[in-house]
């Protein structure tokens, strides 16, 4: 063994040396045109059961576009029943792995999962401070979803001394946490909170603390302490057994996302409903005899088969022209509900809502199913106003609410992860409450007074730059809003601010055609101009 580990020295050494030089050598020249791809490299034990560890990190990547590189810390046999065996690399081998990736291959992020001994740690911040990446993503693993304990005492102390201070973020679960305070017990949000703000003092620029073993809650419901602020990012609590490998996912898919540009927040919120996804897809699939299954990371390649997602992911841009209906206007004007959508549509509207406050509920469910035909055929996402029942009879793309309508946390666990989900705000505070709720995009308004919606609260275009200056979510405006006006909203040029929503200067006119390819013209105009 040890002839080997010296051949492999003799041969591997010049070739490390001549590739650590290449991409340096390449700047300015041709080269530069091959395709760079966001890198993590992951730290990690393997299961053998594939559903954790350095199999479940490299699958998370893959599935965020981003490549994953592995160094094997451990080997250790386990199933969906508990962990039969871990067997630690020696030291040496993992400083051998480490040097091989990082001297060559432009790894953006490590992220790391089980670390064996105090040992290994110290091999790993040494690599690092000779290698320094983009980001250091701990998941600090020390006992497993199934129970089993993975490191030893003395490795805790080498989290606290060593690693921890060179890291990014940090993704201890509620007995983690708990270990690496010295037993501290954790069983409301106040004390996750306190937690995290202890773990900070450890040195990582952020805590993420999750609470999916939380007593009675019927939310998943994780803390975010960036050092300032201590976030609760509330998410759906799927009811699976397949959970084995939910952490090892969620630290390798914010490590992904970072590796791709993303900040902090983005990447968590990101990673967090990249793992809800993936358990909502994965909840009946039956791998093994245990407890505790593996999920299905790839699940996007096979949800066109699924057919109950169309939309895996919102894109903001959708929110440009955002046409919402209003049965009492169109009928003014003798069409249906049918006509004025495809009407919109062909305006160039990039974003449908069934506002129909009068409908009745067999009406609006047919009307909304015919609607969604009629949106498919554009590839415009159709959402429904309120009525959450209305949405998925139809399987419509999301459901748009506001602060007295059902609460966004209770109308993602109806609708499910992949659906949109646009919530009204009025403040900063609203704003922020929207995001840890997981909605997807807010619209603020009334920008200007109305008469579409009775006793409405007008906020300005002040009230719309504070909300878009906190907001973490993509923002449409709404609200009085017609050709006249327009450019001056989108003309404030605040960051998150997408697109207008309009109801009567679309639908209170005699040619919603007409009027919706004014207000886009304009729309681009400003776009154009500021580019
Ligand atoms: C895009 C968009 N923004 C805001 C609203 C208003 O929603 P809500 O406050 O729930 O009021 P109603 O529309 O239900 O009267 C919206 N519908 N769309
Ligand atoms: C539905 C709605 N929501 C608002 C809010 O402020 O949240 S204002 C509004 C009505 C918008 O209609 P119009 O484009 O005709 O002014
Ligand atoms: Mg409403």
């Amino acid at each position: 063994m040890a002839a080997l580990v010296e051949l492999f020295h003799f041969h591997s050494s010049p070739i490390l040396q001549r590739r650590s030089h290449v991409p340096a050598a390449m700047a300015g020249s041709g080269e530069d045109r091959r395709r760079r791809m966001p890198h993590v490299l992951t730290v990690a034990g393997s299961d053998s059961g594939a559903g954790a560890g350095v199999q479940a990190d490299i699958k998370a990547c893959g599935a965020a576009g981003a490549y994953c590189s592995s160094v094997v810390t451990a080997v250790t046999a386990q199933n969906t029943v508990s962990v039969q065996g871990v067997h630690p690399l020696p030291e040496d081998s993992v400083r051998d792995q480490l040097r091989s990736v990082l001297s060559d291959m432009a790894v953006d992020v490590v992220k790391t999962g089980m670390l064996p001994s105090p040992g290994v740690i110290k091999v790993l911040c040494d690599s690092l401070r000779e290698f320094p990446v983009q980001a250091l993503v701990v998941d600090p693993v020390m006992v497993s979803t199934s129970g089993d304990r993975l490191t030893s005492h003395s490795t805790i102390a080498g989290y606290r001394n060593e690693l921890l201070p060179m890291a990014d973020i940090v993704t201890p679960n509620l007995k983690e946490a708990s270990a690496l305070l010295g037993g501290m017990s954790l069983v409301t949000v106040a004390d996750m909170c306190t937690a995290a703000k202890e773990i900070y003092k450890f040195g990582p620029r952020n805590v993420l603390l999750k609470g999916g073993d939380l007593p009675d809650s019927s939310d998943a419901i994780d803390v975010l302490f960036d050092g300032e602020n201590c976030h609760e990012l509330r998410g759906l609590r799927i009811k699976t057994r397949n959970t084995h490998g939910t952490g090892c996912t969620l630290a390798s898919s914010i490590a992904a996302e970072l590796a791709k540009g993303s900040s902090i927040l983005q990447a968590v919120q990101a990673a967090k409903s990249y793992v809800e996804s993936a358990l909502h897809y994965s909840k009946d699939l039956a791998i093994g005899h245990g407890p505790q299954g593996p999920f299905d990371h790839l699940f996007r390649l096979k949800a066109h088969d699924l057919n109950s997602d169309r939309k895996p992911s919102f894109n903001a841009n959708d929110l440009f022209l955002y046409a919402v209906t209003d049965s009492g206007m169109n009928k003014r004007w003798g069409r249906s509900i049918t006509e004025a959508v495809k009407a919109c549509l062909d305006g160039g509207a990039t974003i449908i809502q069934l506002r129909e406050k009068e409908a009745e509920t067999r009406n609006f469910v047919e009307a909304a199913t015919m609607c969604l035909e009629i949106c498919l055929s554009y590839g415009v996402p159709l959402l429904i106003n309120d009525r959450v029942d209305v949405a998925l009879a139809c399987n419509a793309d999301g459901v748009h609410v506001g602060q007295s309508d059902m609460p966004v946390s209770m109308v993602r666990k109806l609708i499910g992860p992949g659906k949109i989900i646009g919530v009204s705000c009025k403040t900063p505070a609203h704003a922020e409450k929207a995001w840890a709720d997981g909605a997807d995009y807010i619209g603020c308004g009334g920008v200007f007074p109305t008469n579409t919606k009775a006793n409405n609260l007008t906020v300005g275009l002040d009230g719309l730059k504070a909300v878009c200056l906190s907001s973490k979510l993509p923002v449409v405006a709404i609200g009085g809003i017609g050709a006249g006006n327009a450019r001056s909203v989108m003309e404030t040029g605040v960051p998150k601010l997408k697109g207008v929503a309009v109801v009567s200067a679309l639908f209170d006119r005699e040619c919603v055609v007409t009027e919706t390819r004014r207000l886009r013209s304009i729309l681009l105009e400003v776009a154009a101009a500021t580019k």
